[in-house]
């Protein structure tokens, strides 16, 4: 049974999928040429993976596992804000322990390294001066030692942030991850009141900013803190208290004007940001907009818009760089005075002459002495240039020290080490300057970050997942499936019974609908391998026909009036997008499974917006939408959403592959079943036309596609969905209408037994619906079908006549329609009658 079960789905879908199959010379030809495509195409997928645009995401459309985000500080102003959250981050991470503790480790080795580079320096010189041949070897051991100092200070430098760095990138793109797909699932009116260049900016900004925080407080701060203590204690035991305290004097003076110059270009920054900002966004916006601007020859128009945010960001561009040199000579000035007092200090009251002629007395090796002034246990005093004055000045202070400053020095060893600590000092001091602006900017960008992160979905996801079936059905369907099955046995008296009720005049169409449905789950009950194909339908899984790859609704006529259509309901809605002005004044209509419904009304009158209300873009000001007899509010959105299909009016697509765009519909979906959409959309021939195939690259929003190339593309996708929501927003409004009637045939078939919702203006191409709703100006004024709205003779019928005046195409069903009325019968569903009409 199992095994008939799917010979018949593989015989149905055998039709359909026949140009795919290699069985004649011309057609084996054309699957090496189409072979030759999908290989194009695969080789485009790489370059998709290359450049991002995700076609391995699209096999596996799951989420990755990746770590939630704390909750954002409420204002990310300060520091002390911004720290506590940078932790947690950073604690999230498995490998943080070891790999900040190595990094510490090297940062202090490094800096150990560093600080001890001048004592060996001094040993080294205070070795030289006492003269004689047996000092070299000593002088030698010093140098050597000094020189390894700087080999193990720069090594473990450079190590110190590639052993951080692994940390850092992973909450880097942590950060990345979540941010971006937080912002994917903000509702529609965050992204239609955002400019998209602008949110791109904040965010690229945003996680560079956390990087340049860890880099800036772990291992720029925290170190020089940590050097600094150190060489004032240093300096404090080897010259004088007072030495000591003009170092520390002058970098407090230091950190505080750089404070202040930083807290004053705060403000600048902010607008530094805001002008980047919308310079950014204009030129987004003009660059996706190259072929309006071409067409209106209005290049200049937007490079002078372009340039007015540029002159902008220019000025304050400038008072930032004025403010930054302000900083930086103040800097300067500060630190060249600060250290000269420093070093006029240690020459004035240097100490310590008496411990180091007892070090050189006792002849002791200069090992030893360097390694009693690391411990700090010795004291000297030396001059030298301020060390902004550079090591130049420094040299010359100390070659001239000894002759004039004799009585008050210990050695001229000891001005080498004032001066290599001063120096070791005045390095990390610079760039503490540089990375407090970059931590104050920082911090300003990270505001934006934060409220991005902070902003709240507006449509709050529900919990309850998207039911089978709606209630009523549901009732309907147990009556059924217990009278189906007390009067027969076995899936082909199911099936029977479906058809039966089908034919049966009397049923009506929902009860027909659940019989059918009765029907098939017996059928199910014994035919696992269906109820299988059944549920991948539903969930939009996998291939239901390993031969083809491709499953399609409409080539199992069984499956295809399954029930699988969703139950659309609105009752007494009022929607406006700004709350000045309603579209929607209580709007209230059911679509029950498997109904195909067209919304037709004037522009304006409200048609996309109830298809936005279904999917859930937007929420009803008043009144409830259902979908499946739940409220759409109370619904898991990714369960409805998996369920719908949409052909939008206007299709934009990824700047991809033509087979990536279609793919795009069913993620998973094999090359061969991207091409048996791409053929049921009528989109293949014209792909093969294109000298890459399937490989196409369709360019920025699809800009290299026509308009019906697109909206086919659009089609294709709604067929590889498969959808038990079929909705189509002026879906071919963009074609001739050759194509057009194919297509709408073609959609006809993915329409049944789904529910399917059309908007169109052409009237034509709706009235073969179950059910024709007209709106105006915001209210349903008239439904039925076609048949029954031509016979009422109201705003339809007005509508429908002068469309049929209109074109010469439409003539015939114009006549149609009016024959129609004259003797009752009902209208041939369209587009057959729309195929014929045209033909003849
Ligand atoms: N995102 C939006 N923000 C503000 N107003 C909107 C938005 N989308 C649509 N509108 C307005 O709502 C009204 C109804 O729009 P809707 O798109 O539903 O009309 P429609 O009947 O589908 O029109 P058409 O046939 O021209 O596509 C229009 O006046 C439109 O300007």
């Amino acid at each position: 049974m199992q095994q008939r079960c799917a010979h018949r789905t593989s015989q149905a879908a055998r039709p359909l999928l026949l140009p795919l199959l290699p069985h004649k010379p011309a057609a084996l030809a054309r699957s090496r040429h189409l072979t030759c495509r999908i290989q194009a195409a695969a080789a485009a997928v790489s370059y998709s993976d290359m450049n991002g645009s995700s076609s391995a995401s699209w096999q596996a459309n799951k989420a990755h596992e990746v770590a939630p985000l704390p909750a954002p500080p409420k204002s990310g102003q300060s520091l002390a804000d911004v720290l506590p959250y940078l932790l947690k981050l950073a604690l999230s991470e498995k490998q943080l322990k070891w790999r900040l503790g190595a990094a510490f480790a090297c940062m202090l080795a490094s800096k150990a390294a560093g600080l001890s580079g001048p004592l060996f320096l001094k040993a080294a010189v205070d070795t030289l001066s006492a003269g004689g041949a047996a000092v070299l070897l000593p002088a030698v051991q010093c140098v050597l030692c000094f020189g390894l100092c700087g080999v193990v200070q720069h090594l473990t430098k450079e190590l110190t942030y590639p052993t951080f760095t692994p940390i850092s990138q992973a909450v880097a793109r942590r950060v990345a991850y979540q941010t971006f797909s937080h912002v994917l699932e903000l509702d529609i009116t965050f992204h239609m009141n955002r400019r998209t260049g602008r949110l791109s900016r904040i965010l690229e900004r945003g996680t560079r900013s956390i990087q340049m925080l860890y880099r800036a407080v772990l291992f720029t701060f925290a170190p020089t803190f940590i050097e600094l203590v150190f060489v004032v204690g240093l300096l404090a035991s080897r010259f004088s208290p007072m030495v000591a305290l003009l170092v520390g004097g002058t970098f407090v003076l230091y950190v505080a004007w750089t404070i202040a110059m930083t807290q004053a270009a705060v403000e600048v920054r902010k607008q530094v940001n805001q002008l980047d900002n919308l310079t950014t966004s204009k030129a987004v916006d003009a660059l996706l907009n190259a072929e309006t601007v071409a067409l209106f020859n209005n290049r200049q128009l937007e490079v002078n818009q372009y340039d007015h945010y540029l002159r902008g960001y220019q000025a304050a561009a400038i008072q930032t760089e004025r403010l930054s040199a302000l900083l930086n000579a103040g800097q300067s000035v500060i630190l060249s005075a600060g250290l000269t007092c420093v070093m006029v200090a240690a020459v004035i009251g240097g100490q310590g002459a008496e411990a180091m002629a007892a070090a050189k007395a006792t002849g002791s090796s200069m090992m030893a002495s360097a390694a009693s002034a690391m411990m700090g246990g010795g004291s000297g005093a030396a001059a030298a240039g301020a060390a902004g004055a550079a090591a130049a000045g420094a040299a010359g202070a100390a070659a001239a020290a000894p002759a004039s400053f004799a009585g008050a020095l210990a050695s001229p060893g000891d001005l080498v080490l004032l001066q290599g600590l001063l120096l070791q000092l005045w390095g990390p001091l610079q760039f503490l300057g540089w990375f407090y602006r970059e931590i104050r900017q920082s911090l300003v960008d990270m505001e934006e970050f934060f409220d991005i992160l902070k902003t709240k979905n507006s449509l709050p996801d529900g919990t309850t997942p998207l039911p089978d079936v709606p209630p009523s059905l549901a009732d309907k369907l147990a009556a059924a499936t217990a009278a189906v099955s007390n009067g027969h046995n076995g899936s082909s008296a199911a099936a029977a019974a479906a058809a039966a009720a089908i034919s049966g005049s009397a049923v009506s169409s929902t009860d027909k609908q659940s019989l059918v449905e009765a029907a098939l789950l017996l059928d199910q009950q014994q035919h696992p391998q269906h109820q299988r194909l059944q549920q991948q339908q539903h969930h939009n899984l996998g291939s239901a026909d390993p031969e083809y790859g491709f499953y399609s609704a409409a080539a199992d006529p069984t499956l295809s009036i399954s029930g699988l259509g969703l139950e659309v309901e609105l009752d007494d809605v009022v929607f406006g997008y700004h709350p000045e002005r309603q579209v929607l004044k209580g709007v209230s209509f059911k679509v029950k499974p498997g109904e195909s419904v067209a919304v037709v009304g004037p522009s304006g009158s409200g048609k996309s917006t109830i298809l936005k209300l279904a999917t859930r873009l937007y929420d009803a000001g008043s009144g409830i939408v259902k979908v499946n007899g739940v409220d759409v509010r109370d619904l898991q959105t990714a369960s409805l959403r998996s369920s719908v299909a949409v052909v939008p009016q206007d299709t934009v697509l990824f700047n991809d592959t033509i087979l990536q765009n279609i793919r795009y519909g069913k993620p998973n979906a094999s090359d061969e079943e991207v091409i048996a959409a791409s053929r049921m959309a009528h989109l293949h021939e014209a792909v093969l036309r294109m000298p890459d195939g399937y490989s196409t690259m369709v360019g920025e929003r699809g800009l290299k596609l026509s308009g019906g190339e697109k909206q086919r593309v659009a089609i294709a996708r709604a067929f590889l969905r498969a959808p038990r929501l079929l909705i189509c927003d002026e879906a071919t409004s963009a074609l001739d209408t050759a194509t057009e009637a194919s297509i709408l045939g073609s959609l006809n078939e993915l329409a049944r037994g789904r529910t399917s919702i059309f908007v169109a203006h052409r009237l034509s191409t709706v009235a073969g619906c179950d059910r024709i709703l007209v709106l105006s100006e915001g209210r349903l004024v008239e439904q039925g079908s076609h048949a029954q709205l031509i016979a009422s003779g109201g705003v339809y019928k007005d509508m429908w006549m002068r469309q049929a005046a209109e074109g010469s195409s439409s003539n015939n069903v114009a006549e149609a329609s009016s024959d129609e009325e004259a003797d009752g019968e009902p209208l041939e569903p369209l587009p057959a009658a729309l195929a014929r009409g045209r033909k003849e």
